[in-house]
């Protein structure tokens, strides 16, 4: 599937251990390859220990569009289960997307996860939680944020809850929040919903620019240059490619 080439940076590579992949596509530099569905969790016990590559997990309110993003990430139409009814997904879904430098293959495990909020349920939240605490390969938090519903109160709680749990864990993970569904705003109403969910997460408390990061833009629908392939590009860091300095 021909995926954005834009603002695709050099990348160099910071090991030089290396796994044979089947390339899908190559980019200037980085390259995607296969995608493939590892396990469910639908309570903590079967949350599997996999082997100790990075991991990603995807979080975000009901409906925010968390599945979507995988599927485009990994340039997959239906890899992972997709609906236009809140709810959807109901367990962690754990995939693993191959990418590669010149010379050099990684894995990254990207988990879907069920949604938070007012169409959440309390055993996902313990799932998720339970995930969160216990996963030493746990790299990359990403909040999925709505561009039309901006942050509420869950998306807040949520936040903060993160912001606390990562006191005690060194650096281990990063949050990253992702606005998504950013097609679905009139175009001259984009600035301000951006800036709204900006102002939203630089008022947090206890806001370390380390931890909490600038966000992300996505939708579904190009326009104006956005992609996923900003998500695709910190993955690529978190699989432990170092991405050269125009970014
Ligand atoms: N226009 C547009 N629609 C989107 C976008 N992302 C997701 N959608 C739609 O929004 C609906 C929900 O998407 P999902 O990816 O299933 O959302 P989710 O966050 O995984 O939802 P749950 O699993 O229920 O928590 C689907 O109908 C998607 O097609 C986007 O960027 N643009
Ligand atoms: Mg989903």
């Amino acid at each position: 599937m021909p995926l954005a080439r834009r603002h695709v940076p050099t990348v160099i590579a910071r090991s030089l251990a290396s796994e044979p992949t089947r390339l899908l596509h190559v980019g200037l530099g980085l390259r995607y390859s296969g995608a493939e569905f590892l396990a469910e969790a639908v309570n903590s016990e079967q949350i599997p220990p996999l082997k100790a590559e990075p991991e990603a997990v995807f979080l975000g309110r009901a409906n925010a569009g968390k599945s979507t993003l995988l599927n485009l990430v990994m340039g997959r139409h239906n890899l992972v289960i997709t609906s236009n009814k809140p709810g959807a997904t109901k367990s962690l879904k754990f995939f693993r997307w191959q990418l590669a430098a010149p010379g050099h293959a990684r894995n990254v495990v990207l988990v879907d996860a069920p949604g938070y909020g007012a169409r959440g349920r309390v055993e996902w939240g313990t799932l998720v939680d339970a995930y969160i605490e216990n996963r030493k390969q746990l790299r990359r938090i990403y909040v999925c944020i709505n561009a039309k519903t901006l942050l509420n109160r869950y998306d807040f709680a949520m936040l903060e809850h993160l912001i606390h749990l990562a006191q005690d864990r060194d650096g281990q993970w990063a949050i990253q929040p992702i606005i998504t569904k950013i097609d679905t705003i009139p175009l001259k109403e984009v600035p301000e919903h951006i800036r709204e969910i900006v102002r939203g997460l630089d008022g947090l408390p206890k806001r370390n620019p380390e931890l909490l990061r600038k966000p992300f833009v996505t939708g579904m629908e190009k326009r104006q240059g956005i992609s996923v392939e900003r998500v695709r590009l910190d993955l690529a860091a978190v699989a432990g490619l170092v991405l050269g300095s125009d970014l």
